[in-house]
């Protein structure tokens, strides 16, 4: 049995919990929120509703601590977890944009004999990146397209369509910290925050948030397009996002896995 804790209880972790209502051998044993109203609507969903709802519980009680929650979020809890020996599972990858932390996360794992799990999130294809890295790269780019208000634009600067952003990976994940993880477990599995390219448009005609990615290297090319609805409760996440968390999670407790 894996018992799992949740940190954040937003929009993945609802779907989440919605996810895993029917599955076998794990269970939801703690929830935590700064909000404590959101906790009690996540924990009401569940049938047999945690009893955990503080991180040091959480902490003795589950093997398993996922954070989905926000990038100062993988800071404060995801190293204390991994000091206790505990797995991890990050969301918030866009943290990851900070060497030190990486470097930390790396060595308490290796340390402490635990793993970290990064799921592929918004998008798909990291199997086929991760095994393009396994010779040259020579370019990974990711043009992503959002209604304006899940990036912060309101009012007539909303009405047309415009790139907001043009850079690195570990550029657009400080200016987008909420919309551009993708952009980070990219970076990971291929060439890093610093070549991994990432262009940000607002774009007033769409009601998807759409992920364009382009790798090139020595293995040929690759192009992949993700037209993602929204989550119902947080336009600025893709519904796929939590959907990739919960195939990670099942992942984790299966007998049998499936691709690479
Ligand atoms: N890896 C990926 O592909 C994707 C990652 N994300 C990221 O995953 C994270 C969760 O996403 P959502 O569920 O949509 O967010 P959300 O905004 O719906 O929910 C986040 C919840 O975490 C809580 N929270 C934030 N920081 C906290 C802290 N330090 N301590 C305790 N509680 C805290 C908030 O109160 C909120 O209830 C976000 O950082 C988001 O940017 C979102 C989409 C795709
Ligand atoms: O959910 C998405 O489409 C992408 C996203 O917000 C992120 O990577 O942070």
């Amino acid at each position: 049995m894996l018992n799992i804790g949740i940190i954040g209880c937003g929009a993945i972790t609802e779907a989440i919990v919605r996810g895993l209502a029917e599955a076998d051998r794990l269970k939801i044993r703690a929830l935590y929120d700064r909000h404590p109203q959101k906790t009690a609507y996540i924990s009401g969903l569940l049938k047999d509703p945690p009893e955990i709802f503080d991180f040091e519980g959480m902490i003795k009680a589950c093997d398993l601590i996922i954070e989905a929650a926000s990038q100062g979020a993988v800071r404060e809890f995801i190293l204390p977890a991994l000091k206790a020996g505990k797995n991890a599972m990050i969301m918030s990858v866009g943290a990851l944009a900070d060497d030190e932390l990486l470097d930390e996360i790396k060595r308490i794992s290796e340390e402490k004999h635990c793993k970290v799990y990064i799921p592929s999130g918004a998008i798909a294809g990291i199997d086929g990146l991760r095994a393009a890295a396994e010779s040259k790269i020579e370019k990974v780019r990711i043009t992503t397209r959002k209604p304006p208000q899940t990036l912060g634009v309101e009012g007539d600067e909303a009405l047309k369509e415009r790139v907001l952003f043009e850079g690195s990976a570990r550029e657009a994940v400080k200016r987008f910290p909420a919309n551009i993880n993708v952009s980070l477990t990219l970076s990971l599995a291929g060439i890093g925050p610093d070549l991994t390219e990432v262009v940000v448009i607002q774009d007033p005609m769409i009601d998807r948030n759409i992920h364009e990615v382009e790798i090139e290297g020595a293995f040929g090319r690759m192009k992949m397009r993700f037209e993602n609805l929204p989550s119902p409760s947080n336009p600025k996440t893709s519904f796929l996002a939590a959907l990739s968390a919960i195939s990670a999670i099942k992942r984790i407790t299966e007998p049998i896995e499936i691709g690479t």
